[in-house]
């Protein structure tokens, strides 16, 4: 970020202090646990904390000016100098500084939302895109209505390109993302059944989703899953480009050769190489390239960057496992449409025959949350070995698994140690092991055991 304080006068104008000296202000601090030098301190009332409480420990670490609830009293140890801006919410008024902000540096604003596939989307465009702009993205999965803003404020003054990860638990939420990024393109990746909990139904999901065009510019586009019969819809809407496997999308994916590390694909005829495995990150590697078609970049350049994808962590992450055997962390997250989609890659890999899921508990599915477990199980094909399930709900996973599949070796564990007990007198040199599970899970620390 590069602000003055003095720029903050026109757009908070209840302040006391040397709010209107030319005092820089390089970041933005919302954790007093971190420092943060000449950083503008936003205290943000949470569920376990209110960090009005720690503006003295924001001061020692770095804080040079303030954002203050306009209802609580300044404590008396803050120097009269000491820049403060009266606010009504800190929360939004993050959200109105980083809209300042965003208009201030101007680049093109690229919004990622959808069910599955945003952070790996947001990392393809990223990393295709820096091939010719000055580009920031989302870090992690920095996504919701705190991440957001905080990832526009902490944009280096000389970006050309932002992309960012829209995510939501419920309506309104991407909607109030859209209008504050405006995006220039946005892109909806699939509607699978995350968050089912609050939404209700895949149709509200959908729905959710779509609240991405509020913001959209007037001569933006949204590249949309032309798969998707729920976005139907949306392909009639004149600012919007399908993508999609079926014949009748303006961007149409077609499979060449889909290997352990490697697709080939061509998209409305123009081939390309993606050093992933999945059908799903195909899609999501053609969401990115109608982005960049679209403003007109060489074909090289999109595969230049394709061949440099920095993806985020826990996303089908390979691991050399013990005794030579390959483990795959894709324990990000979870959902049905999420561990399908893994699963089919896990059995369509060739390096390892002895093909193992280590399965655990989805969360935020709702009243169906069973049945969907139960779903997973019965859409594990007959090449998988064993099935691994951990945690209340994904005991549906292994009973249906083993209903379909009588020969498969199915466990089903309460506790991580007996899993991982019994998991690793299997393992050979011809082993995958898949992770995957809900965030809550934390099944990533199962790896410790799994390899050297
Ligand atoms: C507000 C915040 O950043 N909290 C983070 C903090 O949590 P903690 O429990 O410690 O504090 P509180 O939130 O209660 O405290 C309020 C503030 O006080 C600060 N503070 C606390 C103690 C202290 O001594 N000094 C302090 O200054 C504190 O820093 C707060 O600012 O720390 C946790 C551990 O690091 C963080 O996990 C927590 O972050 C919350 C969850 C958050 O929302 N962070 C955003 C920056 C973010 O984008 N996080 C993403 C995950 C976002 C997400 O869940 N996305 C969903 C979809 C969107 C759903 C949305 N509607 C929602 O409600 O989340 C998804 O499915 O992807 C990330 O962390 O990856
Ligand atoms: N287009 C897609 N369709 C279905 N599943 C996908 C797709 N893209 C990724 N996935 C699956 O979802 C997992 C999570 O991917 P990613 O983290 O990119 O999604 P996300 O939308 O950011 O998830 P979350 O909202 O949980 O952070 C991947 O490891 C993969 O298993
Ligand atoms: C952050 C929240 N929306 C989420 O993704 N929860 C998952 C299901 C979890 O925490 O396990």
């Amino acid at each position: 970020m590069k602000l003055e304080a003095v720029e903050l006068v026109d757009l908070f104008t209840n302040y006391k202090g040397a709010a209107n000296d030319r005092i820089a202000l390089h970041q933005v601090m919302t954790d007093t646990r971190k420092e943060a030098k000449q950083s503008l301190f936003v205290p943000i009332v949470g569920d376990a904390f209110d960090a009005h409480d720690f503006l003295k420990q924001a001061i020692q670490q770095g804080a040079v000016a303030a954002l203050w609830q306009e209802n609580r009293a300044l404590p008396k140890f803050v120097p009269t100098d000491f820049p403060v801006f009266y606010v009504k919410d800190t929360t939004e008024a993050l959200q109105q500084l980083a809209e300042y902000y965003l208009r201030k540096i101007n680049p093109l604003v690229i919004g990622v939302t959808g069910s599955n596939g945003k952070t790996t989307t947001k990392d393809m465009a990223a990393s295709v895109l820096s091939t010719i702009y000055n580009t920031h993205k989302t870090a992690g999965n920095f996504n919701n209505h705190i991440g957001l803003p905080l990832t526009v404020l902490s944009m280096p003054e000389g970006t050309e390109a932002l992309v960012l990860e829209m995510g939501m638990n419920n309506a309104g939420e991407i909607s109030l993302l859209s209008r504050l990024a405006t995006p220039d393109y946005a892109i909806i990746t699939n509607i699978g059944e995350s968050h089912l909990e609050n939404l209700g139904s895949r149709e509200a999901i959908a729905s959710a989703k779509a609240e991405i065009l509020e913001g959209l510019k007037p001569n933006g586009k949204v590249i949309i899953d032309g798969d998707e019969a729920l976005l139907a819809q949306l392909k009639k809407e004149e600012r919007s480009i399908s993508c999609g496997f079926k014949q009748l999308c303006n961007y149409t994916i077609s499979v060449e050769a889909a290997e352990d590390n490697r697709s080939v694909f061509s998209v409305n005829g123009i081939r390309y190489e993606l050093p992933m495995a999945g059908s799903h990150n195909v899609k999501n590697a053609a969401f990115v390239i109608a982005l960049c078609e679209q403003l007109q970049m060489p074909t090289k350049s999109i595969q230049q960057g394709l061949n440099h994808l920095t993806m985020s962590g826990m996303r089908f992450e390979k691991h050399e496992g013990i005794k030579g055997s390959l483990i795959i962390n894709d324990a990000y997250n979870a959902s049905p449409t999420s561990m399908k989609a893994v699963i089919e890659v896990v059995h369509q890999l060739q390096a390892k025959k002895h093909k193992v899921l280590v399965l655990g508990d989805m969360f935020e599915l709702g009243e169906k949350s069973l049945a969907l477990h139960a779903g997973v199980g019965e859409a594990i094909p007959a090449g998988i070995h064993a099935v691994y399930t951990l945690g209340n709900q994904a005991k549906e996973i292994s009973t249906a698994a083993a209903a379909k599949n009588p020969q498969m070796e199915v466990y089903h564990f309460t506790d991580k140690k007996e899993l991982i007990s019994q998991l690793l007198n299997t393992i050979t040199e011809d082993t995958v092991v898949l992770l995957k599970a809900s965030r809550k899970m934390k099944l990533e620390e199962l790896l410790l055991d799994l390899t050297d």
